[in-house]
């Protein structure tokens, strides 16, 4: 049964749900979110780096054999593989591509919208022009309009000026949702981050625990892909989610990584005798 929204507790609440759920697993799949999870959200987004500490943590756990780490990212595939190192699987355009096993799949429909997408970027560049810090990124089979730094009597004109290029140009093969301080524009398809995370969950052995942490709109696919055998915690604040968990920042993820990678592991290794 899926778990509906509802507020999240705070990390250090569920813990006892999460320690027994350790104790009953022999392994952990933990996909990580990007933007605002592992890196601090940055007026630029081409400036976005984890910190220094959840590199630190996410090196520690990535290199234990008892968990398999992987990137969900709305960002390109190529885009975040260059910003976090170390994982053994990601996803990029919000699980539209998907690189685990040396090789990269990508949704075939999505594929073959790329080309309107790259259109849809041309005439935003040109539309958002006179709109001040106005950004388009074109991850090559989704696009992300940025308004983060656009004043805010501008937003609404960014809003206007990207829905009727994205209805000119991309028709009914290309939607738009929303995101944090974000237009996103992808293939109209029926496939997210949800979809991704079902993949690998299926790949791992039964009795695998996957983990999920990540701050928007998107993840929400997500933790209802885990929730509620496995964990979703979310980066933010008790606003109703899928997640069961939340943390505050990058700073309690990184803390929730030093945990697992110490504690929480213990307690994988020692199985359901451990101690209580
Ligand atoms: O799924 P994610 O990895 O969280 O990616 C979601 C979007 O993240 C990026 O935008 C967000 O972060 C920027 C840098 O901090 C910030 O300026 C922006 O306002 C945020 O929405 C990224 O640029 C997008 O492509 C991703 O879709």
């Amino acid at each position: 049964m899926q778990r509906q929204r509802t507020e999240p507790k705070p990390v250090d609440e569920l813990r006892p749900r999460v320690r027994s759920r350790l104790d009953d697993t022999p392994e952990v799949l933990l996909c990580l979110d990007f933007d605002g999870t592992l890196a601090p959200i940055v007026d630029d987004p081409g400036e976005a780096a984890p910190t220094e500490r959840v590199e630190d943590a996410l090196d520690e756990i990535a290199a234990e054999p008892e968990v398999t780490t992987a990137i969900v990212s709305g960002r390109a595939l190529a885009d975040v593989r260059e910003r976090v190192d170390g994982p053994r699987i990601y996803a990029g355009n919000h699980g539209i591509e998907l690189e685990r096993g040396g090789s990269v799949a990508v949704h075939p429909i999505a594929r073959k919208r790329a080309a309107r997408i790259d259109e849809v970027c041309e005439a935003l560049r040109v539309a958002l022009d006179p709109v001040p810090n106005a950004r388009v990124e074109n991850k090559r089979l989704t696009a992300t309009v940025h308004f983060r730094s656009v004043p805010e009597p501008a937003r609404p004109q960014v809003e206007r000026l990207t829905r009727e290029t994205v209805a000119r140009f991309g028709g009914d093969g290309l939607e738009l949702s929303d995101g944090k301080a974000i237009l996103e524009i992808g293939p109209a398809i029926d496939w997210g981050k949800g979809n991704a995370v079902e993949l690998l969950v299926a790949d791992r052995d039964d009795g695998t625990l996957p983990v999920y942490v990540g701050d928007d709109v998107t993840d929400e696919s997500a933790f209802r892909a885990v929730e509620p055998d496995g964990i979703g915690i979310r980066v933010g604040d008790d606003a109703p989610t899928a997640a069961s968990g939340r943390v505050r920042s990058p700073e309690g993820v990184a803390e929730l990584l030093e945990w697992l990678a110490t504690d929480g592991l213990e307690r994988v290794r020692a199985g359901p005798n451990g101690p209580p």
